[in-house]
């Protein structure tokens, strides 16, 4: 009897229809100094090719189940790795603990938790090449326009982030309801965003800014305190007109936002 998909695991495996595996292995540059974490291998379809391209590959799966599948098919074979558990449980420091690079078919359910836990891990993690919801890849990676987010500044101040390709839904098994993307997130090597302005006043910044999605700029910084009059005039002096919203700024605008309102 075949493999039975659990929902709950998000479990929909490539089928490799479209040649997708290979298109993965080329944008990722997998090559022969890659040491490689895979979160959630499933049956092990992508795994077998980063096995065959890179140095090394970890690969981190919750289900018990795909245990016997994965070993049987990978045990034997030096460069292969397998943590079973939670990928969010997992102490990238304590069980990794050297430079990596991420190239995985991530369970959708928890995509924004293994972002933020891949970049808090950003001292060993240079890039990031997932598998996501293709409207989420888009939100991510959306240099301008409405698509733009809390969850894209998020990941642009410790990265640049890129829309690599689409797939569509039936390239895998079951068929889900929605397409996917892979994307890819260059983490930055000179932290230049947080040299700039530190993590948690940048996210109190940009939170405020998309608080009320139909408000603008300056209605939506009052309420960190500013009285209308000051931010208007502060703003105006970095030529930004107070009538913007939220998502038609750009990060380096946003630094300059909270350079002038932060000095004293
Ligand atoms: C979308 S499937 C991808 C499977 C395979 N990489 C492929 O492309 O065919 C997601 C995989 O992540 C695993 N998974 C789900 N939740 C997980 C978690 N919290 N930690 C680690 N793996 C998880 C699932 O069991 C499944 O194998």
């Amino acid at each position: 009897m075949g493999f039975k998909h659990k929902k709950k695991y998000g479990q929909n495996f490539l089928t490799n229809a479209g040649q997708v595996l290979n298109r993965i292995i080329e944008v990722s540059d997998v090559n022969a100094k890659d040491a490689i974490v895979e979160i959630g291998p499933g049956e092990g379809a992508l795994t077998e090719l980063l096995l065959e391209h890179g140095k090394k590959v970890t690969c981190m799966e919750i289900d018990t189940d795909l245990e016997k599948i994965l070993r049987k098919k990978f045990d034997t074979n030096p460069k292969f790795t397998l943590l079973m558990g939670d990928v969010l449980e997992v102490d990238f420091q304590e069980k990794i603990g050297e430079p990596i690079k991420v190239v995985a078919n991530i369970p959708y359910y928890i995509t924004s938790p293994i972002i933020h836990k891949l970049i808090e891990n950003r001292n060993i993690i240079s890039e990031i090449y997932i598998m996501v919801q293709k409207e989420v890849a888009q939100r991510i990676c959306a240099k301008s326009g409405s698509e733009r987010s809390v969850l894209t500044l998020s990941v642009e101040y410790y990265g640049d982030a890129e829309y690599l390709f689409t797939i569509p839904k039936e390239d895998f098994t079951p068929v889900p309801k929605i397409d996917s993307a892979f994307m890819s997130i260059k983490l930055r090597a000179d932290n230049k965003y947080e040299k700039l302005v530190d993590e948690a006043t940048f996210f109190k910044y940009v939170k405020a800014a998309f608080a009320t999605k139909r408000k603008n700029i300056l209605n939506n910084l009052s309420n960190l305190g500013f009285s209308k009059a000051e931010l208007k005039e502060k703003l105006a002096a970095i030529g930004i007109e107070g009538n913007r919203r939220a998502e038609s700024i750009t990060i380096d605008e946003y630094m300059e936002v909270i350079r002038v309102l932060e000095a004293k």
